[in-house]
């Protein structure tokens, strides 16, 4: 179905703005100094989720000033839609985890099975240990179990259907540089 645009446009203009661009960048860089100080001597493989983890990837790697390795893998479980449903793995890792630390660095833990399938799946493949990041935890009481969250955390944000950072309304916005609300979600 075509997307309709200006509907797009119109959510952008009237979500609730829930965290600036200063809010995150003082949020990413508090991260970076939790993770840095946690992995720095572990020579890390620091997974990027797609497409969700882009933004987020693409704004805390440069802040890590160890040496680690990267690369990405693809999950989605919302395609367009704003409820999750199955996971649909698109690319799983192909590199050697065999005793490696590895970092999954992801936008959002919503109701994390997103998050707890992948970290299932690199514990599969042989990792070490397996150490998460999300820009956002999403405030309610819906998770995969009780309790979850990552092992490093950005902002709490309430539940709202969020964009921006990487999350996508209808596939639109992952490059608004704040966390925003749509209107009425
Ligand atoms: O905690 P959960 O409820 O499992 O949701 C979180 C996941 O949902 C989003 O991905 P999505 O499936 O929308 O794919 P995308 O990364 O391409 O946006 C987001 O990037 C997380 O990976
Ligand atoms: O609130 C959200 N927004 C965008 N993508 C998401 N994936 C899980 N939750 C969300």
């Amino acid at each position: 179905m075509a997307v309709d645009l200006q509907a797009i446009i119109r959510a952008r203009e009237e979500a609730d703005c829930l965290a600036d661009e200063a809010a995150v960048e003082a949020a990413l860089d508090r991260m970076a100094g939790e993770i840095t100080a946690r992995l720095e001597h572990s020579n890390p493989l620091v997974y990027t989720v797609m497409n969700g983890g882009l933004i987020f990837g693409g704004r805390l790697l440069p802040r890590l000033p160890f040496a680690l390795e990267t690369a990405y893998l693809h999950a989605t479980r919302y395609g367009l839609a704003t409820h999750g449903t199955l996971l649909d793995w698109r690319v799983r890792p192909t590199q050697d985890l065999r005793n490696r630390s590895v970092l999954v660095l992801d936008d959002i833990l919503d109701e994390g099975h997103t998050l707890a399938a992948i970290i299932e799946h690199l514990r599969e493949e042989g990792a070490r240990e397996v150490l998460s990041a999300v820009l956002v935890h999403k405030l309610h009481d819906r998770k995969a179990y009780p309790g979850m969250r990552a092992d490093f955390t950005g902002l709490d944000i309430a539940d709202r259907f969020l964009f921006g950072c990487g999350m996508d309304y209808k596939g639109y916005w992952r490059n608004a540089p704040g966390i925003y609300a749509v209107k009425g979600l």
